[in-house]
């Protein structure tokens, strides 16, 4: 068990997730990075590691309408500003990871599509290493030790265990929402 990580099965039914997952097949994809990704909200920057000062441009309507659902559903505080939308083709993955912590709130939650696979969350201390399994239409949501303190990974192999055997990947597409910490919540915490 992760504390703090919840994983909602069938959050999207079928029908949401054929409808999302045409929202975003139809919108540019950035080649700049390994895995193909899509921002929305405030641009993330890979370099400066952070979000800049720039206003956000609003969420496009599919990605506010999870928004408001997150938020009404009581996982978010407020709904959440900014959305990432990834791509993985089979043998791809996501090395570990904590969400930038000076952007990103104390929420993340991410939408599955397409193709399961298997999300490892590994504790930085104990190396304590859980296998989560993200079906299409599960909702995940990480918060508290599991936002903060476990690392996040999707190994890059092209199946995974499932509860039968070896199941191979297909495509999987991800929309992850989060909220972004405003600069000046961040020197007043800082200072
Ligand atoms: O693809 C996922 O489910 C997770 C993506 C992720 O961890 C991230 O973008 O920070
Ligand atoms: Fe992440």
């Amino acid at each position: 068990m992760v504390p703090g990580l919840l994983l909602v099965h069938h959050w999207l039914d079928e029908d949401g997730q054929r409808r999302l997952t045409a929202d975003i097949d139809t919108a540019p994809w950035s080649s700049q990075l390994r895995r193909r990704v899509q921002h929305y909200g405030h641009r993330y920057d890979y370099g400066s590691r952070g979000v800049g000062d720039a206003p956000a441009p609003p969420l496009p309507g599919w990605a506010a309408t999870l928004a408001l659902r997150l938020h009404e559903d009581g996982h978010f505080d407020r709904p959440p500003d900014q959305v990432i939308v990834n791509e993985y083709l089979p043998g791809q993955g996501i090395s570990a990871h904590v969400d930038h912590v000076p952007s990103f709130g104390p929420v993340v939650a991410s939408v599955s599509l397409l193709s399961a696979c298997a999300m490892e969350f590994t504790h930085p201390e104990n190396k304590t290493r859980v296998p989560v399994r993200l079906e299409p239409g599960s909702l995940c949501v990480m918060t508290g030790p599991a936002r903060f303190t476990w690392r996040h990974a999707i190994p890059a192999r092209k199946s995974d265990l499932g509860p039968d055997g070896r199941v191979p990947r297909g495509r999987r597409v991800s929309v992850t929402l989060r909220t972004v910490v405003q600069k000046a919540a961040v020197s007043r915490a800082c200072r």
